[in-house]
């Protein structure tokens, strides 16, 4: 897979350095491209930005900018052409790559999201800030036959979308094949396959403090330890989340009871 970040600070993806995210970019098993977006600023200094139209505060990024980067970043031909508004054909099938905007205003990101993403070929970041980019961007390559999401992870506001990225890129990464080292372990998370919330865990000493871990988890029966964790998952996941609860599929339950 490979992954293009475009940004005004290219050193808060610095941490797609480290970890597994790290281990994955050496190992070859993703291809992890940052971009500084100045690059494409025609200006002496290097504007990316300017003042909303219609009023308001705050500052807007120019579609100029994002146009040149995007064409050059995502391989693109030359879309500035007059007149090439969004209901011109696609110049041409986009590499198969999907264009992310990380926006407060977007399309909730969730599991299901992260494991659609991990089988796109190509992912590209387009980090926003101030009040975020030029509407007409995300427009023009839609009509270019990018296939474009603007995505959240929830409702708060920050203060680009570099947070967001680094976030959606480990997200994504790990599902990768060869990424994560026991890919037993992606099964039992927290939202998945059932839609459930992770179990508690608890490791050595069986004491601590005493606390006592559950008796359960030392008895050696796998068929008990199972019903236990999916047990407390139910119980969690209806403590915690009832929406998750309320959207939960009886049958998958049912399916998964009987797995046990
Ligand atoms: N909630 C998200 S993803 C966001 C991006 C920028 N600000 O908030």
């Amino acid at each position: 897979m490979r992954i293009d970040v475009l940004t005004i600070f290219p050193e808060y993806l610095a941490p797609l350095d480290l970890s597994l995210v790290g281990k994955a970019r050496t190992a070859g098993l993703l291809d992890l491209r940052v971009h500084d977006l100045r690059r494409w600023a025609t200006d002496r200094h290097r504007t990316v930005d300017d003042t909303p139209l219609g009023g308001g505060a705050g500052m807007v990024m120019r579609p100029d900018v994002w146009g040149e980067a995007l064409d050059e970043v995502l391989g693109l031909g030359d879309g500035g052409e007059p007149g090439r508004g969004p209901d011109h054909e696609p110049d041409h099938e986009p590499s198969g790559v999907e264009l992310l905007v990380p926006t407060p205003s977007g399309e909730r990101f969730t599991q299901r999201t992260a494991e659609r993403l991990a089988g796109v070929p190509r992912l590209a970041f387009a980090c926003g800030r101030y009040e975020g980019i030029d509407a007409r961007v995300a427009e023009h390559y839609r009509g270019r036959g990018v296939r474009v999401t603007e995505l959240s992870l929830g409702d708060y506001v920050l203060n680009g979308g570099e947070v967001a990225a680094l976030v959606v890129v480990e997200a994504v990464a790990r599902l990768l094949p060869g990424v994560v080292g026991n890919p037993e372990s992606l099964v039992e998370e927290s939202h998945g396959v059932a839609g459930l919330l992770e179990y508690p865990v608890y490791t050595r000493p069986p004491v601590w403090r005493g606390h006592e871990a559950p008796e359960v988890l030392l008895s050696g029966h796998h068929a008990r330890i199972a019903r236990w964790r999916r047990d407390r998952a139910l119980e969690r996941t209806v403590q915690r989340r009832p929406d998750l609860a309320a959207a939960l599929d009886p049958a998958t339950l049912d399916r998964h009871d009987r797995e046990i």
